[in-house]
């Protein structure tokens, strides 16, 4: 546990517990969540870069870990959020079953996975419209796997069971802006905004009408908020699957932007196999209530692991901190 007691990340990494937790589904590749967490003043952070970024990118998952354990979030404006179901690429029984559990008036369907063909996006985004009845809202996420002419043929097929949007259909600006011409469904950014420039060239190339905006790819959520202010399109705030450590950052961005007219996709402790807290950020009646979360020293060390090549990581992406541009600037 680290004792600094001013709000720096100088010497933090040395005091971080590493954890590997399993989902309960394949995502994005991977089976196991790794990451770091690190005690300061202001409470716990989370340090939880992808495998495969490098020091540079992940010092902005380093920053938001730093302003959660050193510094505090800004003041929430509400109390609580609405969320979404998140829905893998499974079939349509899991899907109907994932989706009824989950207690949400808004699902996220993950489409276009690698090796399935379309029926299977169509039968399972079907089952998540039956479990969800008329009145809850389908958003679609294809993390960038189609071409324009495949992304304009299945957002028309999947309307049929009335789409809220799709999420990163294709992997350009210019094929999201094409598809958004092609469509009447609207079109939110995910991937195409990684870092803080990232919207407003998004909303420049009319690329979107909405941005997904995840709290520790932006370093944070002031730095957040400044994105979202500087871009102006209605935000989603996601997670990066996280741990409740983690989801609580972006609960935090949520909670203190001025406006949030979408349900988030933080719901996603469910699709972890454990948690680092006794009491871990779970949505109810379709909400996730603002509140920091606490380590619990028990369930924290039933998934800790060797924390040396995170302390390393984390110290590489500390060094890198100061290569970073002020994010909405510009
Ligand atoms: O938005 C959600 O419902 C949950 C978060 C989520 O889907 C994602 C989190 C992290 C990595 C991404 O592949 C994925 C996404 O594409 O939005
Ligand atoms: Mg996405």
């Amino acid at each position: 546990m680290t004792t600094a007691a001013t709000p720096s990340p100088a010497g933090a990494p040395a005091g971080g517990r590493s954890f590997a937790i399993g989902l309960r589904n394949r995502f994005r590749g991977i089976t196991v969540r790794e990451g770091m967490l690190v005690r300061g003043p202001a409470g716990w952070g989370e340090f939880s870069p992808f495998a495969e970024y490098g020091p540079r990118e992940s010092s902005r998952w380093w920053a938001c870990c730093v302003e959660a354990a050193f510094e505090g979030w800004p003041a929430p404006l509400r109390d609580r959020v609405p969320v979404n179901v998140t829905v893998p690429a499974v079939g349509p029984e899991r899907a109907h079953a994932i989706t009824a559990a989950g207690g949400c008036a808004t699902a996220k369907v993950k489409v276009a996975e690698r090796g399935q063909d379309p029926a299977e996006d169509l039968a399972r985004v079907e089952a998540v419209r039956d479990a969800l009845g008329p009145s809850g809202k389908i958003r679609v996420d294809a993390n960038g796997a189609w071409d324009v002419d495949t992304a304009v043929r299945m957002v028309r097929a999947l309307d049929r069971f009335g789409l809220e949007y799709v999420e990163q259909p294709c992997a350009t600006l210019d094929e999201l802006a094409e598809v958004r011409r092609r469509t009447d469904v609207p079109v939110a950014a995910d991937e195409s905004v990684r870092r803080a420039e990232d919207p407003l060239r998004v909303r420049a190339a009319g690329a979107a009408d909405i941005v997904v905006l995840k709290v520790q790819p932006l370093g944070g959520v002031r730095a957040a908020l400044r994105v979202a202010e500087a871009c102006g399109l209605p935000v989603v705030v996601s997670s990066a699957v996280e741990t409740s450590v983690g989801l609580a950052a972006g609960v935090a961005l949520a909670a203190a932007l001025p406006e949030l007219p979408h349900a988030c996709g933080l719901a996603t402790m469910q699709m972890l196999t454990a948690d680092v807290t006794a009491d871990p950020l779970l949505p109810q009646d379709g909400y996730l209530p603002v509140r920091a979360a606490e380590v619990d020293e028990e369930s924290l060390r039933a998934v800790e692991t060797d924390p040396s090549a995170w302390r390393a990581r984390a110290e590489a992406a500390r060094a890198a901190v100061t290569a970073l541009p002020t994010p909405g600037a510009g």
